[in-house]
């Protein structure tokens, strides 16, 4: 057996009368900026509700069903990708002799995952954010498209509309005159600098790449990602084979092509290999982390999610919620460091995934700088616990506890009855609803097998 560890360094024309979306109405529902949500959480409530209630996925067939945006589809907790598929199919009158795949796709650049027919999406959408499930903002990275499967397993990707957002296609598109020319010469090398030194290496970094949305350029086998703090659609599986077994250096710079060496030099020599990221605070170590994880795992799986994946997913929002805290860089900072093995059978094909948390910051369980937080998972538990759990676990007012009220800006104590309404300040994180963090972590705890007891506990 080998590996790859990755080390993160501390610091519709439809049916008539069905609800099915069409192009004119969607542009009016999202100038209202009322695009509603995949997923009404706040017709949620509890978890309890959860296991029981009846969601409206919106499935987005794309060029399957020319001018309809999204068909509506009821699904419960339990329901399968294929039943969904099924509904759908019946609903748009889609050609039966096709093979057709669910797509969960997630922000940052349409990353995309193929569901197999067993997987259910309404557990997948439970992982998502509150903003993707309300739409608002990065909610409209977070959807289900319709994918059509060719005969040899391939998927089709053919929305012309999409792929001009890609890089490639732009590319081309500027060599035909319908984009400008980028400015002169630009170096995916910074190796290859005729000149190096601080002024030309920023310069290339920042107006030859940077500005031209390329975060990525090599320093000979390193790689500098710049964070763009924005939507970029270079993670989707056209990117995945794309970069699917290319000597470094032969594409465009991307982080696919570094998690792509490792593997298969992993395989070509039997030998563990190792990814180390490092970077200051916000700089998107985490986000980077994840891009790798995608690919390592996509390339063993085929693009195909697999239940490593959604374990490793899964973990996601339990390492989050008591690890990550608000920080006066970044509102959702990781306060420790991982080492994450991803362990491959002879064959390449992945076998698990161990995840190793390291150096956490205990310090800010006792104290916290001016604007920071304590760990997330104290302001869920008090926001999101029933009256009957509070009494349970005699839980008091965040205000009333030393070690969470400490940050406040002002000289007088926020008192948490006023918490919205009063004025912005470090308690108040923009887009933050603690509720639906807190019932996330408890279903994600369920997913990566915490048992009732262990979570009560
Ligand atoms: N490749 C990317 N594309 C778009 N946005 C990104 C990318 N990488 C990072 N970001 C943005 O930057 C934010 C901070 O990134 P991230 O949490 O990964 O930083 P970090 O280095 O892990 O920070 P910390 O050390 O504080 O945990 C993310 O929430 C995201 O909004």
């Amino acid at each position: 057996m080998v590996r790859v560890d990755t080390l993160q360094t501390v610091s519709g024309n439809v049916l008539k009368q069905s609800p099915v979306l069409l192009e004119g109405r969607a542009a009016a529902a999202g100038a209202h900026g009322n695009c509603s949500s995949n997923m009404n959480l706040h017709d949620v409530g509890g978890r309890r509700r959860f296991e029981d209630s009846e969601f409206t996925l919106r499935i987005y067939p794309g060029n399957i069903a020319e001018g309809t945006i999204y068909c509506p589809v009821s699904a419960r907790k339990n329901t399968t990708a294929a039943d969904v598929i099924e509904q759908v199919i019946d609903r748009l009158r889609l050609d039966r002799t096709k093979l057709y795949v669910l797509a969960e796709v997630k922000e940052f650049g349409g990353e995309e995952w193929i569901l197999n027919p067993s997987d259910c999406p309404v557990q997948r959408m439970m992982l998502w954010p509150r903003m993707a499930l309300e739409n608002r903002f990065g909610g409209e990275d977070y959807r289900f498209l319709l994918r059509e499967k060719n005969l040899d397993g391939s998927i089709h990707y053919a929305s012309l509309q999409m792929w001009l957002r890609v890089t490639e296609e732009r590319r081309r598109m500027v060599e035909r005159g319908f984009l400008p020319q980028p400015p002169p010469k630009e170096y995916e090398d910074l190796c290859s600098l005729p000149d190096l030194n601080e002024k030309t290496l920023l310069d290339n970094l920042r107006a030859r790449r940077f500005k031209q949305e390329k975060i990525y350029t090599y320093v000979g086998s390193i790689l500098i990602v710049i964070n763009p703090f924005k939507f970029l659609p270079i993670y989707n599986p056209k990117y995945v084979k794309m970069y699917d077994n290319h000597q470094l250096g032969k594409l465009e710079p991307h982080i696919y092509a570094v998690a792509d060496v490792a593997y298969h030099t992993m395989l070509q020599r039997r030998q563990d290999q190792c990814i180390v990221i490092s970077g200051e605070s916000g700089s998107g170590k985490t986000q980077s982390t994840n891009f790798l994880i995608h690919h390592l795992t996509a390339l063993s799986q085929k693009g195909f999610a697999s239940g490593v994946e959604q374990t490793i997913l899964g973990a996601g929002p339990v390492l989050e919620a008591f690890g990550n805290a608000k920080t006066a860089h970044n509102n959702n900072s990781s306060r420790f460091g991982k080492f994450i093995q991803v362990n491959y059978q002879e064959s390449g094909t992945v076998r698990g995934a161990y995840v190793e948390k390291y150096l956490l910051e205990k310090s800010r369980l006792v104290y916290q700088e001016h604007n920071e937080r304590n760990y997330h998972v104290f302001y869920y538990l008090l926001a999101g616990t029933t009256d009957e759990e509070k009494k349970e676990f005699h839980l008091k007012k965040p205000e009333e506890y030393h070690y969470l009220n400490q940050m406040t800006k002002k000289p007088h104590r926020l008192h948490w009855d006023n918490y919205y309404e009063s004025e912005a300040d470090c308690f108040t994180v923009e887009g933050e609803d603690l509720k639906h963090d807190f019932e996330r972590l408890q279903l994600a705890m369920e997913m990566v097998g915490f048992l009732p007891a262990t979570r009560k506990q």
